[in-house]
This record gives structure tokens, sequence and C-alpha cells, in this order.
């Protein structure tokens, strides 16, 4: 089931939370949505789970529209929102069976659903607990568990690891990877570790726009453009920084702190230093210690496109 989002606006008064934005997602991909606070993740999950109508701008889930199919849209997906809601007095069975009778699971198949949802999510140890009696990891998976009692085709999870420990994140991730083999998965983050283990492919939105799509190693490749090179050589570090800065292909040297000999040289657009440096420490002969890229960090994509 693929996801059609067509110049989607959201204005809360005079601002623009979500600002004409437009992508597709794919049957089976996982998508992470990836913003910092405020960038309009949660209101976008809002409007494609058809829990608040856009300014402007349509989602499709195939054929079906948000504003002609809303309750066929929202049985296709399952949503944990952001904070996950719960009825805290309630028993954890009962809550499932509550939320499988509103989204209109069969009555005689609602017990059968139940039962693969407790082991699915892993709460069977817990099952007989209220959900006021449950850890936040728990709690965490119950919310998952109601968003896919009814087997819905997609799943979009509202920042679905907050708040976990570093244990409960392992499990959560590797749950949602098993998922997104059967269904197409949108989830928003804010950590990129989280979106580069769990996604296929990352969205970035920054002040309602889009500002990047693609896999992780595209994002970095993208943003890269210019070549950086990490260099150590054995010979005077001032004789070195003045004769590499001087090479035709290097815009830029930066000498690393604390490491004598140590650089970062950066190429000019398109050019590679790599064979000008190796020269130049055989004419001299210096020895090139080590050369090496380096790679940018997904962090440094991210604050470069949403400073
Ligand atoms: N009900 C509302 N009324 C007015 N403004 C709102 C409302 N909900 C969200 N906003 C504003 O819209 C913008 C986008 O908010 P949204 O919750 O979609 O961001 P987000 O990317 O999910 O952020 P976070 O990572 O902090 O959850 C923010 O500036 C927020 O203050």
């Amino acid at each position: 089931m693929s996801i059609i989002v067509e110049n989607l606006t959201k204005k809360y008064g005079e601002q623009k939370a979500v600002n004409d934005i437009s992508f597709e997602i794919k049957t089976g991909e996982v998508v992470g949505f990836l913003g910092p606070n405020g960038a309009g993740k949660s209101t976008t999950m809002k409007i494609i789970t058809c829990f608040m109508a856009p300014s402007s701008g349509d989602v499709r889930l195939d054929d079906d529209s948000i504003h002609t199919n809303p309750e066929t849209i929202k049985r296709k997906i399952g949503y944990l929102p952001e904070n996950n809601p719960l009825y805290l007095d309630m028993p954890i069975i009962d809550y499932l069976r509550f939320t499988a009778e509103i989204q209109g699971v069969p009555k005689g198949a609602i017990a059968g659903r139940i039962g693969e949802m407790i082991e699915r999510c892993g709460l069977d140890r817990e099952k007989h607990k209220n959900i006021n009696e449950l850890s936040k990891g728990y709690r965490q998976r119950v919310g998952l568990a109601q968003a896919m009692i009814h087997d819905p085709e997609v799943l979009i999870l509202d920042e679905p690891t907050t708040g976990l420990d570093p244990n409960q994140i392992v499990e959560i991730r590797k749950l949602i990877k098993d998922l997104g083999k059967e269904k197409t998965v949108i989830l928003s983050s804010h950590i990129l570790s989280e979106v580069e283990a769990t996604c296929d492919r990352i969205l970035i939105i920054n002040r309602g726009r889009i500002v990047a799509d693609g896999t992780s190693d595209t994002l970095r490749s993208q943003s890269q453009g210019q070549e950086l090179l990490k260099i150590h050589v054995e010979a005077d570090p001032a004789k070195v920084e003045t004769a590499v800065r001087g090479l035709p292909s290097v815009e830029k040297v930066m000498p690393l702190d604390g490491k004598a000999g140590w650089f970062n040289v950066q190429s000019k657009p398109d050019l590679t230093s790599r064979k000008e440096i190796f020269d130049l420490c055989v004419q001299n002969k210096w020895y090139l210690m080590e050369m090496s890229g380096l790679e940018t960090r997904l962090e440094d994509v991210f604050q470069k496109l949403t400073k």
C-alpha cells in the first residue's frame, strides 16, 4: 500500500507548521521522518492518520483520499501517537479488546488477534497487569499492540522509542524492523542513529518543509560535496602545511588540535588531492604515514540541513 502526500499545508493561525510538502512512500518501505523539535513531524502524521484536517493538500492511500474516505484510511493505518496515550486504569487484555472492537475486528477473531499481539510485542510476562502497573517500555509495547491489532497495512509511529532504556530501544527497533518486512512504516524521531538503524529511507523535515530525501548513504554523499581527507605527514608541520596549501587541488588545510603533523585537507569542488599530496611527500622525502577519506556523519548532514 503506497502513501502519496500531495502539497500538504497546515496552518495554525499565521504559522505554517507544514508548508506545501509532497512525497510518496512505496509498499513495504520503512521511512524515517527526521527533524528537530517543532519541525512539523507530528502534524504531518496526524493529517495522514485523519486525526486532523490539513489547510490544503491531500493524502492518498492507494485510491483512498483523506478528504473522501477517512474511515477507510483509518482502518488501513495503525497509529502510535506521540506520548502513547493509553487508558491507564484498564488491564492490558481489556484495553486491547476495546481497541480491537473500535477498529472493527470481527468478534470471533478478537481473542486470536489479542493473543498474537501479546506474543509479537513481547507482552506475555506482563499480560495479567493493569497498564498503570507497567514500565514505560512495556506501555510502549501496548501502544504498538493497539496500533497493530486490526492488522493494518500501514503503520505510523510517532517517536516510538521516546523515554525507553537502551535495552528496550534495541528491542523495539528490532520489532519495527521485523514489522517493516510486511508493512509500510513511517516513524518519526530526532535520533539519527535510530532512523539509520531501522529505516530504508530518511525524510528530513525542517520548519514545515522537506529538506532532504534519500537513504542515509545518499544523504551523506550529497552533503559531502567536496572531498575531505585526513593526512599524517612526518616532517616539519609548518613546512607541510604551507606546501599542501599551495597545491592546485587544495582549498583548505586544517591542522588537527594537539596532533603535530596531522591535517584535515579539503579539496576544491570536483577535484581530488590524493595524488598531489602523495607526489609532494615523495619530492620532499617526507613520510606520508596516513591518508584517509573522512566520512560525513549523518549528524553533520542533519545539522547542516536544519540549522
Ligand atoms: N495545536 C496546535 N496549535 C498551535 N500550534 C501548534 C499546534 N500543534 C503544533 N503546533 C506548532 O506547529 C509546529 C510543528 O509542531 P509538530 O508537533 O508537528 O512538530 P514536531 O516535528 O512533531 O516536533 P517535536 O519533535 O517537538 O514533537 C510547532 O511550531 C508547534 O508549536
